[in-house]
């Protein structure tokens, strides 16, 4: 079984459980659920930097990223940085995030948050809305054309955006649809772990233009992201780069200076 096939089965179990635990209803009582949503996508369109900054402690590519921050503190300097809106990890198992996180960024930010999630249930989708989630990350690798449709569809009713991944040119044959805000192309694949900004370059001219495209992972450099905009991405999905750092904050700001 590959690394992407193992998360998703214990996604499940996981899902699962807190379902058996925590019912719908009590989720859309909470206080978030009702509050209003700001729109990463809209962000995107209007900035000329583009850089959404990730919340990452590890993963199963990288062990050790940085364990010491509090994701208060990352947040507000991300927000003080400028970046157009954060990305927070919510799995444990394999990256070491939290609920928890996005519900203390929640706290900090008025940022767009993206809640980075291994998404396979309806249920995570009502939990990101209630934890202060305003876009969802739908990883098209794990999901079939019909889940897509229907993930998509309910985020679109909790007014909720939706950054659907792709990795190559089937997945992204399948998954265009109006549902979606924007559409990301991951330059790691999830099942090797190889990073290479060419998959964005060449999978960017099969994505039609009213969908904001976003380059995933891999991207430590100002000269990366100029190389990529030609190609027509607007967004810029950064983690380790800034994370690996004693002050992610500072570090994106230093790096967006530079971008603009
Ligand atoms: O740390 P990087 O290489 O800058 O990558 C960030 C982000 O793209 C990456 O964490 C990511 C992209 N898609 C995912 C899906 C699940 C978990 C993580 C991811």
């Amino acid at each position: 079984m590959n690394i992407l096939d193992k998360i998703v089965v214990d996604k499940r179990k996981e899902t699962d459980l807190r379902k058996s635990l925590i019912p719908v209803s009590q989720l859309e009582n909470s206080v978030l659920f009702a509050r209003e949503t700001v729109s990463l996508g809209k962000a995107l369109r209007n900035s000329s930097t583009g850089i959404i900054a990730e919340h990452k402690r590890r993963s199963p590519s990288k062990s050790e990223i940085n364990q010491g921050l509090n994701v208060q503190d990352v947040a507000r300097g991300y927000e003080n940085a400028g970046v157009c809106g954060m990305s927070v990890l919510t799995d444990g198992k394999y990256f070491g995030g939290s609920l928890d996180d996005l519900l203390l960024a929640r706290a900090s930010v008025r940022l767009p948050l993206l809640r980075k999630e291994f998404i396979i249930d309806e249920y995570q989708i009502i939990e990101a809305r209630a934890h202060g989630a305003d876009v969802i990350l739908l990883i098209a690798a794990i999901l079939s054309k019909e889940e897509i449709k229907t993930f998509s569809e309910l985020a679109k009713s909790l007014d909720l955006d939706v950054l659907l991944e792709v990795h190559n040119e089937a997945e992204l044959q399948k998954s265009i649809m109006p549902s979606l805000d924007m559409l990301g192309v991951n330059n790691r694949n999830l099942k090797t772990f190889e990073v290479s900004l060419d998959t964005s370059k060449s999978l960017s001219k099969l994505i039609p233009d009213e969908f904001v495209k976003v380059s995933e992972s891999g991207i430590s450099s100002i000269e990366a992201i100029k190389n990529l905009k030609p190609y027509g991405y607007q967004g810029f999905l950064i983690g380790e780069n800034f994370m690996k750092t004693d002050n992610p904050g500072e570090n994106a700001k230093e790096f967006i200076k530079q971008l603009s």
